[in-house]
């Protein structure tokens, strides 16, 4: 592991001792005194796991309140080189797999060895691929300390026996650790060339938390939002993921921009439909932060999940999502289509099916009990379901 990098950062940042009164390390000897520093660790270094490294890096080298070193866990894998990655992470600082090209910033450490990279964390964001979650929950458990606070950037969810379970709480269920969420348009390779973005920061209870979250996130190009509604803002970019799917299809087919706005419009509205029938708290004005609306839009129209179901369309669903996924992503792993099947199994299980058209079709297409062209013409071809006008009117 690359030695601790807190001594030699060139930035005016005192670096033991803080002014806590009007912050910004302006105080005099006599004002000062010692504040507790909180450790971040990154859980994840994929795509976007490595940009919000890169993100947190920036701040808290500026920020009294946080150590300089970002610790982000690397999946340890080797290279074509035959060199390991975290290794190459540590030595170019950058992650030549998942975001070549881009510097993440000096204090970034790459560790391959899970437990030892969280002991001493003070905040842990997870960003993985959700369908790893539940295997690293099991070998956190009783690996973290007990004020640790966590920020999940996952998209998915679990599907249990009873019944959906988001991923920030089997987070706070399995660690007994306080879980916030962070969603929203960010397109990692966008924000990685610092590209204007905005993003939300969903909660439970506390504001405070919440805002710490958002200092240690905010940047000129990253404008970050909270709200106090965390099963909303996670419920909306676990299922943009499905509606993305749809649009790809749409693209596919080259249906054109009326066929995909109107997917997008019935997608917008299936997944405030599901929301607030899983969690009634759900609040309404979630879907226009950056979390709905916005996601929707950019997923639609410039993500991973987009253009792996447009060449799914275009083979006329011949070839697999995880031959595509294997060939057009390079490692990085596609959420929506088992998002898809989690969502199907929550409608069928619950007797909603025929509520959630959009949703039902995206995985009867995905697991080729319907064609692509379903998408469009599933009202011809299935006439239990209904796209255009049909339900989800809540
Ligand atoms: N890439 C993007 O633009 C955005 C992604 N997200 C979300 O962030 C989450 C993480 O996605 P990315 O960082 O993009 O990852 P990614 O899809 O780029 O990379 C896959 C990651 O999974 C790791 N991995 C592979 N096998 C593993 C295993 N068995 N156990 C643990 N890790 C394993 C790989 O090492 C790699 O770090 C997802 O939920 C995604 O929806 C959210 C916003 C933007
Ligand atoms: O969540 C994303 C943008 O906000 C990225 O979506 P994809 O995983 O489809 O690329």
């Amino acid at each position: 592991m690359a030695p601790s990098l807190e001594d030699n950062n060139n930035n005016n940042k005192s670096n033991s001792i803080a002014a806590v009164a009007g912050g910004g390390g302006g105080g005099t000897i006599g004002e000062e005194m010692t504040t507790v520093k909180s450790r971040v660790t990154v859980v994840g270094s994929g795509n976007w796991g490595s940009v919000a490294a890169k993100l947190i890096a920036s701040n808290t080298l500026k920020l009294n309140s946080f150590h300089d070193e970002v610790i982000m866990w690397v999946f340890e894998e080797m290279l074509p080189t035959g060199e390991k990655l975290s290794q190459v992470i540590n030595r170019t600082n950058e992650n030549v797999k998942y975001l070549p090209g881009i510097k993440l910033g000096k204090n970034v450490v790459a560790n391959p060895d899970l437990e030892n990279a969280v002991k001493d964390a003070n905040l842990l964001v997870f960003v993985t691929p959700h369908q790893f979650m539940e295997g690293i929950c099991k070998r956190l458990v009783g690996k973290l300390r007990a004020d640790a606070e966590a920020i999940s950037l996952i998209k998915g969810m679990e599907v249990k026996r009873e019944g959906p379970c988001m991923i920030s709480s089997l987070i706070s269920e399995q660690l007994g650790i306080n879980c916030c969420v962070l969603m929203g348009a960010n397109i990692a390779n966008e924000i990685a060339v610092g590209k204007f973005s905005e993003a939300t920061v969903g909660y439970r209870k506390s504001k405070e938390i919440a805002d710490k979250w958002v200092q240690l996130f905010n940047t000129s190009y990253f404008a970050v939002t909270p709200v106090q509604d965390v099963e909303g803002v996670e419920l909306c970019g676990t299922l943009k993921n499905v509606v993305a799917l749809a649009a790809g299809f749409v693209d596919g087919l080259e249906m054109g921009n009326n066929t995909k706005a109107a997917i997008m419009r019935v997608g917008l509205r299936e997944m405030k439909a599901l929301s607030k029938l899983l969690f009634p708290s759900v609040k309404d004005s979630t879907f226009f932060e950056s979390c709905g609306i916005a996601d929707v839009i950019t997923t639609c129209l410039g993500g991973r999940n987009r253009k792996c179901a447009e060449a799914f369309a275009r083979n006329g669903g011949k070839r697999s999502f995880d031959e595509l996924e294997a060939e057009m992503l390079q490692g990085q792993k596609l959420q929506g289509v088992s998002t898809a099947k989690e969502v199907y199994e929550v409608l069928r299980h619950r007797g909603w099916l025929e509520l959630f058209p959009l949703f039902s079709t995206v995985h009867e297409i995905c697991t080729h009990r319907l064609p692509p062209t379903a998408i469009v013409e599933y009202s011809e071809h299935n006439p239990k379901y209904s796209l255009v006008g049909g339900p989800a009117k809540f």
